[in-house]
């Protein structure tokens, strides 16, 4: 089932039975759903093949980084269990990204594919000690660049550089922006946040929205604000 809405939930759970039960109080048609590295490694592709029997559209975010050959074939895996998005860190790369794009096409596969940028738990000063001197707005804008190049059709990023990103990329290309946070909930770990409303006035064209919905004491209503949030005007 395809969906207008904006939003995709992660479905950061350890076990097939917890991600389903909150699945199982989701629509299809009003949110996607992420499988991740936790529950994936825990439950492997039975969940996705779960998650698609209730009409969900996944978001497999395994953030593919390896040689060209192991990624382009790990994409093929993904895009074989018909997810309708995979990702990959850009960082791996130009002839990377190009080797899973060709992959796709070489087998007639339709999945977005797009690239981790800067993860939104990193600010300045992390970047600095892995011998990155510009700021993470630069190296986000560099990053993504390249993976238009290399035929990527989006990239994750925070939405703090949605902005940027639509006047330089194009509005078609996708970003995905995790790092959100509505009023109600704490950062956590993340570094380079948003509330959605303003991370969808930014240019951000889809919100990665996890613990404020999954942890929060009454899921729904949370999900339920964020949704209000969103379709009221300013
Ligand atoms: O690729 C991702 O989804 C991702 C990239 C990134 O830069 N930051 C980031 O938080 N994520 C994922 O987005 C989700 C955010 O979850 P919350 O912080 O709980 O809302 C987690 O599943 C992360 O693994």
């Amino acid at each position: 089932m395809s969906t207008e809405s904006p939003l995709i939930i992660a479905l950061d759970y350890p076990s097939l039975d917890a991600a389903l039960c909150m699945a199982d109080q989701l629509d299809p048609r009003h949110c996607r759903v992420k499988v991740g590295k936790e529950l994936f490694t825990r439950s492997g592709p039975s969940v996705i093949e779960a998650l698609h029997g209730r009409g969900f559209e996944v978001f497999l975010d395994l953030k593919f980084h390896d040689i060209p050959n192991t990624v382009a074939s790990a994409v093929q895996a993904a895009a074989e269990q018909g997810v309708w998005m995979v990702n990959l860190h850009a960082g791996g790369g130009r002839r990377m990204m190009e080797a899973a794009r060709e992959r796709l096409a070489q087998h007639d596969l339709h999945t977005h594919l797009i690239a981790v940028t800067v993860l939104t738990s990193l600010h300045a000063e992390d970047l600095r000690e892995v011998g990155v001197t510009a700021s993470p707005a630069d190296h986000v804008e560099r990053l993504a660049l390249l993976a238009q190049q290399s035929g990527m059709q989006g990239v994750v990023c925070s939405a703090q550089e949605a902005g940027r990103l639509k006047k330089i990329c194009g509005e078609d290309f996708l970003k995905v922006t995790p790092g959100i946070r509505p009023s109600f909930s704490a950062a956590d770990d993340q570094q380079r946040i948003m509330m959605p409303k303003q991370a969808m006035a930014a240019g951000s064209t889809h919100l990665v929205i996890g613990r404020p919905v999954t942890q929060a004491k009454d899921p729904i209503a949370a999900l339920a604000a964020i949704q209000t949030e969103l379709s009221v005007s300013s």
